[in-house]
C-alpha cells in the first residue's frame, strides 16, 4: 500500500495522500488553519475508528445499494472527460473512484478528508485497482470548512455522506460554491430526513435493528448510534434547497432516492 507521505507537494500520479493541494489557497504569512471545534475532532476521530470496516458494513448493510446511489451523485454532478472535479469529504473514496472514470486520464480527481485513516484505505484501494484512470487522483487531507484551493477551481463537487457531518454546514456549502466554476454543479448525497412518517419510521427501524446491531459486533456501537442521531439534526430537502440558495448557488432542487431513504441535492453555482 503507499505509504502516507508527511506534507510533500502532490506529484503527478501521486497515491499517498498528502497534506497540500492544487492551487493552495494563500493565508497570512504565519496563519494557520485552526479547528477549535470539539465536535469536529470527535467526528474526526469517529471516522478514523471506523475506517476499517467502513466499506465492508456500507456494502452489507444496504446490500450494495450504496453503490446506486453513489452512481446517481456522480452523473447528477455532470462532471465530464477532462475535468477537474472535487470529492469533498472523500472518505475511503467510493465517489473520487467513480469519477476518475467520468474525467479519465485528462482529467484531474482530488479527495478531501479530514480523517488521515480515511484517505490512507483511499490510497491502499487506488494501488490495488487495476484500472488506469485511477492514476489521476490525488487523496488531501484538508478540512471542508477551509479549502485549500483557489477559488473557481473545479468543473464540479461531490460530497457523499459528507455534508451531514460537518460542523458548520453553511460554511462548507460557501467553501463549496467558492471553488466551482460559475455554471457548475455540486452534488451532495446523504440520508434523507424523510417528511413520512413511514419512511422516517422505516430508516428508523433499519438503523435501530440491523444497523446498529451489526455494527455492535465489531465493537462500533456509538459510531452507528451517531449515524442515528446526526441524521435526525440533518437538514430536510427543502432545507438543503435553502441553504444551498443562501450560500449563493443560482438554483438548487433535491431529490429523493431509494423510496426516500436517501436523497441527493443538486446546486448549481
Ligand atoms: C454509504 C451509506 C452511509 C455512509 C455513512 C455515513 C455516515 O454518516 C456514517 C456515520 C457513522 C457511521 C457510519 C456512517 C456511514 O456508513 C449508506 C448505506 C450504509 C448504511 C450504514 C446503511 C443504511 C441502511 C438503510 C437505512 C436501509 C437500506 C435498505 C435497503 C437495504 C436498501
Ligand atoms: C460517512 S463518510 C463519507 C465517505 C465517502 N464520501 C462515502 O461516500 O462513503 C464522511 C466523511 O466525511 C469526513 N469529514 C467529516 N467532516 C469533515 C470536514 N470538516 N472536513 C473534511 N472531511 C470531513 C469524515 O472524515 C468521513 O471520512
Amino acid at each position: 500500500m503507499g505509504t502516507l507521505a508527511a506534507a510533500i507537494p502532490v506529484t503527478a500520479g501521486a497515491t499517498a495522500p498528502s497534506r497540500h493541494a492544487g492551487g493552495r489557497r494563500h493565508r497570512p504569512r504565519g496563519s494557520v488553519a485552526v479547528r477549535c471545534s470539539s465536535a469536529a475532532d470527535e467526528r474526526q476521530a469517529l471516522f478514523s475508528r471506523i475506517a476499517p470496516v467502513y466499506d465492508h458494513l456500507n456494502d452489507v448493510l444496504s446490500l450494495g445499494q450504496h453503490w446506486t446511489w453513489k452512481r446517481i451523485c456522480v452523473s447528477w454532478s455532470m462532471a465530464k472527460r477532462g475535468d477537474r472535479v472535487l470529492d469533498l469529504c472523500c472518505g475511503s473514496g467510493d465517489l473520487a473512484f467513480l469519477l476518475s472514470q467520468k474525467v479519465g486520464l485528462d482529467g484531474e480527481v482530488m479527495g478531501v478528508d479530514f480523517s488521515w485513516q480515511q484517505l490512507q484505505t483511499a490510497a491502499s484501494r487506488q494501488d490495488q485497482r487495476w484500472k488506469a484512470c485511477y492514476k489521476n487522483i490525488k487523496w488531501i487531507e484538508g478540512d471542508a470548512l477551509d479549502l485549500p484551493f483557489t477559488d473557481r477551481y473545479f468543473d464540479a463537487v461531490t460530497v457523499g455522506y459528507g455534508l451531514r457531518n460537518v460542523v458548520d454546514k453553511p460554511k462548507a456549502m460557501r467553501e463549496i460554491l467558492r471553488v466551482l466554476k460559475p455554471g457548475s454543479r455540486a452534488s451532495v448525497l446523504d440520508f434523507n430526513k424523510s417528511s413520512s412518517f413511514f419512511t422516517a419510521s422505516l430508516q428508523s427501524w433499519a438503523i435501530n435493528n440491523v444497523v446498529v446491531p451489526l455494527a455492535s459486533s465489531y465493537g462500533l456501537t456509538e459510531e452507528y448510534k451517531y449515524l442515528k442521531s446526526s441524521i435526525a439534526q440533518y437538514l430536510t430537502g427543502e432545507e438543503l434547497e435553502k441553504l444551498a440558495k443562501e450560500a449563493g448557488f443560482s438554483s438548487a432542487k433535491h431529490y429523493e432516492l431509494g423510496g426516500g431513504l436517501m436523497g441527493n441535492l443538486v446546486a448549481t453555482r
